[in-house]
């Protein structure tokens, strides 16, 4: 037990905290060593499986990650981009894996994680399961295929807690895409639409975000044409798929150079 790579929790409380929590407890690859809240949270200071409405696991509940990280090999960090970015800079201190699930983040936070993994491993991925990934190649490779005169639009659904828009996963179908097309994402994404918004413009690439309820992630790459449509889908019922995928990434992390990678290079696909 004690030679297996020593895993924390940022966010532990959280719809995937808590999978994450579960997810590694299971595994007989790694370990829980630290489960991270932020300060003033009621469950700082409670055993993680007593909080979790179960039996002890000898894991107690913190707001001070950098202690918690001086004892771990990985970070598994699925909380807000605010939080990520500190926890960026302390996982690299404790040079420890960083496996950044947190969406939302803008281009400046992400340039922010730069000086972070000159020296740590940092795997980030706005989908950690292997079939949203395996259809971010199936959609380069269709897009590579068809002219524009096939609209692409991504649809996504999640449930009514999440906070951002389009999610994560909507912005790699997107970019993957664009890639396929030759083009750059941000010159022909139309993010919003409302109001007498003209015709649509050839060559962009839409994006529509649904919220209700309890949906675990939905995602659809619409290409649409006079007469056909190909409709390319995804759907997650159970968060287990980004949990497990999160946990291949911290152990995958265990052996490389510092720098910045993502689930494509975990995956090898
Ligand atoms: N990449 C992927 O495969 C997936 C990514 N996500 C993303 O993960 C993030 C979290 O999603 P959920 O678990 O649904 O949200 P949630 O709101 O249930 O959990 C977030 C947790 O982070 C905690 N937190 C916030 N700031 C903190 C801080 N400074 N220190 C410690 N803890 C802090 C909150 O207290 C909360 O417990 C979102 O950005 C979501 O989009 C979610 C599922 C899959
Ligand atoms: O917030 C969520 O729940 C999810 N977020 C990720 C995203 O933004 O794509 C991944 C998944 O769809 C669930």
């Amino acid at each position: 037990m004690e030679n297996l790579p020593g895993i924390v929790i940022t966010g532990a409380s959280g719809r995937m905290g808590q999978m994450l929590v579960q997810t590694v407890m299971a595994s007989d690859k790694a370990s829980l060593v630290g489960a991270i809240e932020r300060a003033g949270h009621p469950w700082v200071g409670m055993d993680i499986g007593e909080a979790m409405g179960g039996q002890a696991v000898g894991v107690v509940v913190t707001d001070q990650p950098l202690d918690a990280f001086a004892k771990a090999q990985a970070v598994i960090d699925f909380t807000a981009p605010a939080a990520t970015l500190q926890f960026a800079k302390l996982a690299a201190q404790a040079r420890a894996v960083h496996v950044i699930g947190t969406t939302g983040m803008t281009d400046e936070d992400i340039a922010k994680l730069e000086p972070c993994g000159r020296h740590a491993v940092i795997v980030r991925a706005g989908n950690m399961s292997l079939g949203v990934n395996l259809l971010t190649q199936l959609t380069k490779k269709v897009a590579a295929a068809l002219d524009d005169d096939f609209d692409i639009e991504v649809i996504e659904s999640h449930h009514n807690q999440k906070v951002d828009a389009p999610s994560g996963t909507a912005l790699m179908l997107g970019e993957a895409a664009a890639e396929g097309r030759g083009v750059d994402l941000a010159d022909v994404a139309d993010r919003g639409r409302d109001g007498i918004t003209g015709a649509r413009k050839k060559g962009d690439i839409g994006f529509v975000a649904i919220r209700g309820g309890d949906i675990v992630g939905e995602h659809d790459v619409m290409f649409a044409a006079p007469g056909e449509r190909i409709v390319l889908r995804h759907l997650a019922s159970d968060r287990a798929v980004f949990a497990r995928g999160a946990l291949k990434a911290a152990l995958w992390g265990q052996d490389k150079k510092p720098g910045e990678y993502d689930m494509l290079d975990v995956l090898g696909l």
